[in-house]
């Protein structure tokens, strides 16, 4: 049994077949434009795709809820994260044209039609999500004036930002003056590379 069908057992043969085709598709990008960087293409599953899906052990985005990812770079964690829910809409953003070229160059290959992506700046987006995501992008400090208004008012049960993080957090929460709810990856995932790994949970209100 592979490390995906370890941790989700759920997933269906389809959706298996999608995550080789992301990492083929994903490792064949990276070799013109760098999405993430040659070490970081050793296990690839679990550095990006496990992790990605960490959000998902903290939250299941409902049928119908749209997710906005911030950042996304070569689709992290947002192209993970719609192969596993099928039935909810992904906007991915990130500031850079050649990168969400190569998102709407990957969605398309994979044929998934859950998934938008648009070349802007966070502060820029104007339409509301139930859920934000990000990974590695920002400081929460900077990071939440970005995204604090894009939520809909009556959102989805759990609505709010769950960010990727590493490390102490303790001085970054305090800096944002946030209320925030941090859940350790390791939690769920018994590989090294979690140990330090967490989903940080803010609120939409
Ligand atoms: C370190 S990369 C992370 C990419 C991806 N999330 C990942 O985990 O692999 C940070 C990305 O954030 C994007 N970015 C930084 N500030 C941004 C902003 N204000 N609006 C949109 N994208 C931004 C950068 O262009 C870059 O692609």
């Amino acid at each position: 049994m592979n490390l995906l069908q370890h941790h989700f057992p759920q997933l269906t043969p389809q959706q298996l077949e999608l995550f080789k085709q992301f990492e083929a598709e994903f490792r064949a990008t990276n070799e013109a434009i760098n999405l993430v960087s040659r070490p970081d293409m050793e296990n690839f599953t679990e550095r990006h795709v496990l992790h990605s899906l960490g959000i998902a052990k903290v939250v299941q985005f409902p049928k119908g809820s749209a997710v906005l990812d911030v950042g996304t770079g070569g689709g992290l964690p947002g192209l993970p994260l719609a192969i596993l829910f099928p039935e909810v809409h992904f906007h991915l953003v990130d500031s850079i044209g050649k990168k969400i070229r190569a998102v709407q160059f990957m969605a398309a290959a994979l044929g998934l039609n859950n998934v938008t992506a648009e070349q802007t700046r966070a502060e820029q987006v104007r339409a509301k999500y139930d859920f934000v995501v990000s990974r590695a992008v920002a400081r929460l400090a900077t990071f939440h004036p970005w995204i604090a208004h894009r939520f809909k008012p009556q959102g989805a049960p759990g609505a709010g930002l769950y960010y990727l993080k590493g490390g102490d957090l303790t001085e970054e929460i305090a800096e944002s003056g946030l209320k925030a709810r941090v859940t350790n990856l390791s939690d769920f995932y018994p590989e090294e590379f979690f140990e330090t790994k967490k989903v940080v949970f803010v609120p939409a209100k």
